[in-house]
């Protein structure tokens, strides 16, 4: 028999999520923490509740600069080596309570040296907390891997940098690199050369694009600097134009998107927040899934959108009515976009994704 689709039955589904940031995930209990231990005396809130509805409630601005304010709290209790070390730990275990069987969890090293840390130490103090992370998950009888996005920031200059550091931790399960931040007046192409060396070292990324900014940003991202993958990419539905029958016709930079089957990061709550999209029932999700375009679903920032997988999830159960294969098929979508290796995401798909779904199924 099938299982009813409600956020508790949601949560037992495996589940893969490419785009979230560490840095937009914390506990609040845990910023609380760590701002007593480094002193930090700027936080909005010291209590837990006050302070987790602060976030949800500061970045839903309808801007994505406002949005990004948020992180100043979050970045600054995040300077030392057993900080990052304890937020990467629980962002595992977090994702893993909620049936996240494989995650590519991003941020950017250079938001973390004001306490003196080089870009190795930070990316190594992550690392080990995404390793501690999956060790307790494991012993708890649950599975989840972690992989690791590089992250520059649009507004800093220091991608070259960044991308070095990610070809160079690669064999440690940094998988690749992203640019994020103020997308307005940062055309991606201002990183051409770390794009550039990216491709010739045959490593992977992907670009934050079509979420503040149209059109342009995501052909520049595409045609300009070789993007894999979209961070949100939801302006792609500004090249999709409705005849007088009815009929959807896909303009030339859409259609490229979805012949190429370039996966869209899609982040519905977040959209909502920062202003991307109006509402969830107008959410291009929607059509750009009837679309077959190549969709999957992701919740960005945990603490600041107040969500998680399932509840991204649920949510889009409740709006378009989807069902366990429509959340197997975003599902395998992103398996198959994540970048690890061809034969690593075809033993997720085959011996995790599929059976979990045909028990769901019944
Ligand atoms: O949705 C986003 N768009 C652009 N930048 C973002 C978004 N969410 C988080 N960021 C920024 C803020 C973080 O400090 C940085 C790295 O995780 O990425
Ligand atoms: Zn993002």
């Amino acid at each position: 028999m099938e299982t009813p689709v409600s956020l508790d039955t949601i949560r037992l589904a495996p589940k893969v999520l490419l785009h979230d940031h560490l840095d937009g995930g914390l506990r609040p209990e845990s910023i609380i923490d760590l701002a007593r231990a480094v002193d930090y005396r700027d936080l909005p809130s010291y209590d837990v509740d006050e302070l987790g509805r602060w976030f949800h409630e500061a970045a839903d601005s309808g801007s994505l600069e406002r949005y990004l304010e948020t992180f100043a709290h979050t970045v600054a209790v995040m300077q030392t080596r057993d900080a990052l070390t304890r937020v990467a730990a629980e962002c595992v275990e977090d994702l893993a309570d909620d049936g996240v069987v494989y995650a590519e969890v991003r941020y950017a090293p250079e938001l973390f040296q004001e306490g003196g840390l080089s870009l190795p130490e930070v990316v190594e103090a992550v690392q080990d907390g995404f390793r501690q992370g999956e060790r307790l998950v494991a012993s708890q009888g649950k599975r989840i891997r972690i992989g690791t996005l590089l992250c520059a920031m649009r507004q800093n200059a220091r991608s070259a940098e960044i991308a070095e550091l990610a070809v160079r931790y690669r064999d440690v399960e940094v998988v690749g690199f992203d640019i994020a931040g103020p997308e307005a007046g940062f055309p991606p192409t201002r990183n051409l050369d770390a794009f550039e060396y990216l491709r010739q070292q045959n490593a992977h990324f992907t670009i934050h694009a079509g979420e503040a900014f149209g059109l342009p940003s995501i052909w520049e991202a595409l045609q300009h600097c070789g993007a894999e993958r979209l961070g949100h990419g939801v302006r792609i539905v500004d090249d999709l134009k409705t005849d007088a029958d009815g009929n959807v016709q896909l303009g030339r930079l859409a259609a490229y998107v979805r012949d190429r089957r370039i996966p869209l990061e899609m982040c519905p709550s977040s959209n909502l927040q920062t202003g991307a999209a109006p509402s969830i029932a107008e959410h291009p999700i929607g059509v750009l899934a009837d679309l077959r375009f190549r969709v999957t679903v992701n919740t960005d920032n945990r603490l600041m959108s107040h969500c998680s997988m399932s509840g991204e999830f649920a949510l889009l159960h409740e709006t378009f009515g989807y069902g366990w294969s429509d959340i197997q098929r975003f599902t395998v979508n992103a398996m198959k976009s994540a970048f690890i290796g061809f034969d690593e995401r075809l033993e997720v798909i085959e011996t995790v994704i599929k059976p979990g779904y045909a028990t769901l199924l019944g």
